[in-house]
């Protein structure tokens, strides 16, 4: 069934135009523990994402946000509870009623259904922009050299960039190569974004330009998982804030009933340190 994900109006006064209706892009993640040794960092999280639906994931450091993220497109393995993507394992597949691990190369073709913006751009300190945007769709998408370079111009325009497609890493400040990394993580058409904590090694007055950028996909119906500290993005921005502590999700719901009527005590604990 598709939906039609409503942007949040925060106040609850302002109309806000319905988003495009999303098809793809669902995320089911059921029971999923995950432990390090001893440390047991998820403990039997359940999230349900729908097709173009905005999530910000919250909780204070250790809390499991990051490997939440890389659990749901198989970076991290889980130890029990499973996870799909339109109803697809990214690591498995079904047969005889078993789930049988797949080989690296379909790992990681289907793993290019998910686009990771890191909290450190991660890019390639030696291509330029549009080098950095080219590299992946060449590689996993098989598109020829010239029509990835017409998709990346395309891309970096999205975010701001066509006049600085031939700059290098250095040459760009930390909000520029966070965009440089979202058209990049645009490139190979994915169903769903993740970004974890995409503005925290930002100077704050770069904040603002990278969080425009996601403001924008989110408008154009993507479906969006956001670990971040910017509540404040979350309350405008997100379908739904997700509030991890401990490795559980301890309360979930609108950024108005979690940010502002928080029904746990250990949300508002959280919230009444970072607010
Ligand atoms: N590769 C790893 N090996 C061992 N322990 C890990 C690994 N990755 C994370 N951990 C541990 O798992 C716990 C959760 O870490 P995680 O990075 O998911 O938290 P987080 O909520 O994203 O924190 P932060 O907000 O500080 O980034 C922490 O105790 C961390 O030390």
């Amino acid at each position: 069934m598709s939906q039609t994900a409503l942007a949040p109006s925060f106040d609850g006064n302002i109309p806000i135009a319905p988003r495009p209706t999303a098809t793809v892009g669902r995320v089911e993640i059921s029971d999923v523990t995950k432990s390090y040794g001893t440390n047991t960092v998820l403990r039997d999280v359940s999230l349900t994402i729908a097709p173009g639906e905005v999530v910000a994931l919250i909780g204070p450091s250790g809390s499991g946000k990051s490997t939440l993220l890389r659990t749901i497109n198989h970076l991290e393995t889980v130890d029990r509870g499973s996870i799909t993507l339109d109803g697809q394992y990214i690591g498995y597949e079904e047969r005889g009623g078993k789930l049988h691990e797949l080989r690296e190369a379909e790992i990681l073709r289907r793993r290019t259904q998910f686009g990771l913006v890191f909290q450190n751009f991660n890019l390639f300190p030696h291509l330029t922009a549009i080098e950095n945007v080219v590299e992946a769709p060449v590689a996993l998408k098989r598109l020829t050299k010239p029509e990835a370079r017409e998709l990346a111009k395309a891309l970096l325009a999205r975010v701001g960039l066509a006049d600085k497609v031939d700059h290098y890493p250095r040459q760009l400040s930390g909000g520029q190569q966070q965009r440089v990394a979202i058209a990049r993580a645009l490139a190979l058409s994915p169903k769903v974004l993740l970004f974890d904590e995409p503005t925290s090694a930002l100077d704050p007055e770069l904040v603002g330009e990278v969080l425009d950028v996601i403001r924008g996909l989110a408008r154009d119906g993507t479906t969006l998982i956001v670990v971040t500290h910017e509540i404040g993005f979350a309350r405008e921005v997100a379908d739904r804030v997700v509030f991890l502590d401990g490795g559980e999700i301890v309360e979930q719901g609108t950024p108005i009933q979690v940010l502002r009527s928080p029904k746990q005590q250990r949300t508002r604990d959280f919230l009444a340190k970072v607010l």
